[in-house]
């Protein structure tokens, strides 16, 4: 039988340690019931010992075999090597209560894991007849997250069970990563059912990547049947090189116990050998070729690696948004940044546009933004909100909303209901928006707040059917169930849920998985944060590569073409005139618009009010922060370009040092006055003036107007703007600006307001109920069109120094 001592000889030349092999192979020869070869016959022997030596050396590392003992031979023993993992199950006929049979088990457990590579091969562990205690010294394996905690009872190894079950499903359909190992130590008496499930798992384990060894069960399909008594005899092995009908002919000894000692070490090599397989370095993360992947069905990227393999997060049908939580340092720059350059690799900016915006001093996009000391940075994103105020987050969401309709009437047009549809025939590119601490969004519960929970709410409902995906996220708790709070139906769209270390409640209350996260894990749950639903994953340290990181970003930003620069919006930078592209294009003009500072909206347009000839055209300045000084400063300056041979009277009743500045920018065309009577006289002149002439107040609340003075003062409001005389005034007081237009009655005769440093409530007299949300802060104003009937926050010019005296002082 020629096949036969073939697959012996294969046998024996895994299993004979190199000084046994030469008698070994002898009895091999005489169990076969061949000749005993002549000791004369040496030159055969030697032939034979040198094929089993060339074909142990090429077996030596084949995984997937583990040694269960010491075959015992006439002559001596061998190391008794029994086929497991790709071939077969195995089978001990008595419990790991036997402590041979324990040692055996863990034995072949720690030999399973080292023949494999790290991370390929992961534990089931059942030991409910002795607590677990087969296991106990391979603890670091649990801890390294490749293997379970034991089961020990029966509802633990029905939960063991649907596992396995659940493995193999997946490696029926192909999906499946990695070997899993259910190693069943003891049992409670089986159940029909539970012995029909096991031996289920047992008959479609092979072909799906799992494999059993078992101990204490009657039956195995496909296991190599271990009998248990003094020694072992090993069965007819299915499917193995093994041989005869009956089994291995040579009994085996157990070999000697180990020590806990080296068990423990042993388990806390694999456990850090697997940590450090499982640990993906950034570039891992990128392709290859840059900008390949096509985004008509979804956007995908490899964010990080758990026990099974790589994980890929989607923005697609099922997953058309994401809820990210975590405690500050949990690692969510880290992750964001992995998984940002991971899609901005993958898709070019034709096809994914990004919108970030962080409402708090939290993640930095300094990636995204031209900066001055690297003007390279990744071209997908369109819009960067830094610190940004919550009415820049609302025009944000209004303009997604926009943009959502806008794709809607293209759709409509061309009778397609769905984002792949509309790319045949528009590229239009995917759009992900990023909003960190966007509970912000909700503080304050008033309009604003609603408007912003509504546009939130239609984007996470629609965005899916136009390309358009969030990404929330949060580092408190509050922050995450203020969007409960807000709209349960929000939450819901929100499939997609990442908890970084000190994540509290972006999985289900019951959902325990992201207890215990350290930096650089993450628990992914695809499944709305539901129990089960967990992948712990981690993620590369971006940041350990920042010249990786350069390279891809020059990369992409060299490949940019046509894209612009995204509109970048820092919250806590003060704005400066000298620094805005349409200053610097101002030509003379006679309709002139003065120039305020920035507006908080999508474009971050300048803000700019007209000086023409129609009633009311006058801007006031309220309130006494001395910001106030410095936009008019900046507000003259604009004018200046525009009406440059007008008349300016310049009042300095207040930062005179200021005042004069404006005047002297001015040159020969001002006229600088800083007593108060002087003022005074100059407006009453100005009643009878004809322009084009502009008084440019810097503290008129100084004036305390006479009865005729007030007269005078209501004049050139109400008549100056017809003949070319307007008044860009500072007040430092709301009542003293009221009373010196006149109360009520002269209210329409300055139509441009913009207040500093005065709270909404008191607002309501003059300006009415609209502008009693407004809430000052610093470096912000609120600019008020009465005629346009308008409201709208600023950022007001102001001196660079101010500011960066106060944010080095903060
Ligand atoms: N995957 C990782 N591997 C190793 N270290 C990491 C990883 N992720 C984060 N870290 C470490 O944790 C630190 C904090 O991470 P990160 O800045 O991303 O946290 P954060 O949640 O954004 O914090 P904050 O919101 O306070 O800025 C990083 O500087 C880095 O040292």
């Amino acid at each position: 039988m020629p096949g036969l001592r073939a697959t012996f000889e294969q046998a024996v030349s895994k299993h004979l340690s190199a000084a046994a092999r030469l008698s070994a192979s002898r009895t091999a020869a005489e169990s076969l019931g061949e000749p005993a070869p002549e000791p004369a016959v040496v030159n055969a022997e030697s032939a034979l010992a040198a094929r089993l030596t060339t074909a142990a050396a090429e077996l030596a590392d084949t995984p997937g075999w583990v040694r269960i003992g010491e075959g015992r031979l006439h002559s001596g023993g061998f190391p008794m090597y029994v086929p497991f993992l790709g071939a077969a199950h195995l089978r001990l006929s008595t419990a790991a209560t036997d402590p041979r049979v324990a040692g055996l088990i863990r034995s072949i457990v720690l030999q399973a894991l080292a023949t494999h590579a790290a991370g390929q091969a992961r534990i089931l562990a059942v030991d409910t007849e002795s607590v677990g205690a087969t296991f106990a010294p391979l603890r670091p394996l649990v801890d390294g997250g490749i293997m379970n905690s034991p089961a020990t009872d029966t509802a633990g190894f029905t939960a063991v069970l649907d596992q396995a079950e659940k493995h193999v499903k997946a490696g029926l359909r192909g999906e499946a990563g990695g070997v899993l190992i259910l190693a069943v130590a003891s049992v409670p008496p089986l159940s029909e059912t539970v012995a029909a499930r096991l031996a289920a798992l047992a008959r479609s384990g092979i072909q799906a990547g799992l494999y059993l060894v078992a101990a204490g069960v009657d039956e195995l399909p496909d296991a190599v049947n271990i009998t248990v008594d003094d020694h072992m005899r090993v069965g007819n092995p299915p499917r193995t090189p093994f041989g005869t009908r009956d089994g291995l002919a040579v009994p085996v000894a157990f070999d000697p116990l180990p020590g806990n000692d080296y068990l423990v070490a042993e388990s806390h090599r694999l456990a850090d050998r697997a940590r450090a397989a499982a640990e993906l370095a950034f570039t891992d993360l990128i392709p290859a070729d840059l900008w390949t992947d096509d985004p008509a069905s979804g956007l995908a990227t490899m964010a990080g690696r758990d026990a099974n393999g790589p994980v890929v997060l989607r923005f697609d049908d099922g997953t058309p948004h994401w809820l990210i939580g975590g405690r500050t340092g949990g690692g969510k720059t880290v992750f964001l940044l992995d998984v940002l350059y991971g899609l901005a690799a993958r898709y070019s900016p034709q096809d994914l546009s990004l919108f970030l915006l962080d409402f708090k001093e939290g993640v930095s996009f300094t990636e995204f933004t031209p900066q001055q000391s690297d003007p390279s940075y990744i071209p997908h994103a369109r819009v960067v909100g830094v610190e940004s105020d919550r009415e820049y987050g609302a025009a944000i969401l209004r303009e997604l909303d926009a943009e959502m309709t806008r794709r809607s009437v293209v759709m409509k047009r061309h009778g397609v209901a769905r984002y792949a549809e509309l790319r045949a025939h528009q590229r239009v590119p995917r759009i992900v928006c990023f909003i960190d601490e966007f509970q912000v969004l909700f503080a304050g519960n008033d309009r604003l707040a609603q408007e912003a929970a509504a546009l939130l709410e239609n984007l996470a409902r629609k965005g899916r059917s136009y390309g358009v995906h969030l990404v929330l996220a949060s580092q408190t708790t509050s922050g995450i169930e203020a969007l409960y709070a807000k709209r349960d139906s929000i939450f819901g769209q929100f499939g997609l849920r990442v908890a970084l270390p000190g994540a509290t409640s972006v999985l289900d209350p019951q959902n325990t998985a992201a207890q215990g996260l350290r930096l650089g894990e993450a628990v992914i749950n695809t499944d709305g944060g539901a129990v089960g639903g967990d992948r712990k994953i981690r993620f590369p340290n971006a940041q350990a590569d920042p010249t990786t990181l350069h390279r891809l970003r020059v990369d992409m930003w060299q490949r940019r073409g046509e894209m612009a620069p995204p509109t970048v919006f820092y919250g806590y930078k003060p704005v400066h005139i000298d620094d805005n592209m349409d200053y610097a294009a101002l030509v003379a003009t006679d309709q002139p618009e003065v120039m305020l500072g920035r507006r908080v909206d999508a474009a971050l347009n300048t803000a700019r009010v007209r000086l023409d000839g129609a009633p009311g055209r006058h801007i006031s300045i309220v309130g006494g922060d001395d910001a106030g000084a410095q936009m008019l400063e900046a507000a003259t300056a604009s004018l200046a370009r525009q009406r440059p041979s007008a008349r300016y009277l310049v009042a300095g009743l207040a930062e005179p040092a200021v005042a004069r500045r404006t005047a002297a920018l001015l040159g020969e065309s001002a006229t600088l006055l800083s007593d108060p009577a002087a003022v005074a006289q100059a407006i009453s002149e100005l009643a009878e003036t004809v322009g084009p002439t502009y008084l440019i107040g810097f503290g008129l609340d100084v004036l305390n107007l006479d009865m005729m003075g007030k007269k005078a003062f209501s004049t050139v409001l109400r008549q100056g703007p017809a003949t070319g005389v307007h008044v860009l005034g500072w007040w430092r007081s709301l009542r003293r600006f009221t009373d010196d237009v006149g109360g009520s009655q002269g209210k329409e005769d300055v139509c441009y307001s913009v207040v500093l440093n005065v709270p909404g409530a008191e607002l309501l007299g003059h300006f009415g109920m609209a502008a009693t949300s407004w809430q000052p802060r610093p470096g912000r104003a609120l600019l008020i069109d009465r005629h346009a009937n308008t409201q709208d926050l600023i950022v007001p010019f102001t001196d660079r120094d101010r500011y960066d005296d106060q944010l080095m002082l903060g």
